[in-house]
């Protein structure tokens, strides 16, 4: 019999409506694993994520992180990390301080945290961008400030959503090389929404696949990456004999 691995993230029974789309998710995500949020457009990708976030409250049914009912709390006190596709960087502020309030939102940070600050940016290649504002950096720098920022935040739970869409292939490549080190280092549970077929097969080992605002399928990256039974997963995952490989 297979062993069930402890669920970080429970979605349970979860129902929500906005404007004329309507959601139903129920599933669980494993923890310390990385998965993947796979689906069409419009599937309901981040809105799952702003479920777990807290962005969202459900109309009907729980979220439970870690085994606590996280459903009334506010984004702020659930132990997870974000980083979104609008990184919401602070413009007035210097891409230290937006690193720092990850850390601690009235920024009273240790000279260790500070120490983790600079590495975090040296991490994500922003090593000597402190003083710089978020209006003076590319798109694909201030999304990896904002993984920075995740990064010092050290919760057990990070959710990303498209984190790499904004940069060119060589960078995005390096960005997934850290986020698998970062997992390797510190077990979090990982959530990340992604488009990109051989993204998920190289980082996830989870997926659940999106439609129509229903988790259509859970699986392992393997099983998944062998479906073409579903038309949908087909679409996604491209022709077969492409080269996708789960790691
Ligand atoms: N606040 C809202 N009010 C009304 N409709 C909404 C709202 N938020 C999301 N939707 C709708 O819900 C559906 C799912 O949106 P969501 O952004 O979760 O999809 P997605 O899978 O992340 O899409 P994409 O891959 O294009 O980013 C879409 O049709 C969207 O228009």
């Amino acid at each position: 019999m297979p062993v069930e691995r402890k669920s970080s993230v429970i979605l349970d029974q979860v129902a929500l409506r906005l404007g004329s789309a309507d959601f139903h998710f129920d599933g669980r995500i494993a923890e310390g694993a990385i998965t993947a949020i796979a689906g069409p457009s419009g599937s309901g990708k981040s809105t799952l994520l702003a479920l777990i976030a807290g962005f969202e409250q459900p109309d009907e049914g729980r979220v439970l992180i870690g085994g606590e009912d996280v459903s009334g709390l506010a984004p702020a006190n659930r132990p997870v990390s974000l980083v979104f596709q609008d990184n919401n960087l602070f413009a007035h502020l210097d891409l230290f301080t937006n690193v720092g309030l990850g850390i601690d939102p009235a920024f009273r940070l240790t000279p260790a945290d500070r120490q983790a600050v600079s590495q975090a940016l040296t991490r994500v290649g922003l090593g000597g961008y402190e003083k710089r504002l978020p209006a003076t950096l590319s798109g694909g720098e201030r999304q990896r400030a904002a993984f920075a920022r995740a990064l010092v935040r050290r919760k057990p739970v990070m959710l990303l959503d498209e984190p790499f869409a904004a940069l060119d292939p060589g960078l995005r490549s390096a960005m997934a090389d850290l986020l698998l080190d970062l997992h390797r280092e510190s077990g979090q549970t990982i959530v990340i929404v992604s488009h990109d077929p051989q993204e998920v097969e190289r980082l996830a080992s989870d997926v659940l696949f999106l439609e129509k605002g229903r988790i259509l399928l859970a699986a392992s990256c393997a099983d998944f990456s062998r479906r073409r039974d579903i038309a949908s997963v087909v679409e996604f995952l491209g022709t077969p004999g492409s080269g996708q490989v789960c790691t």
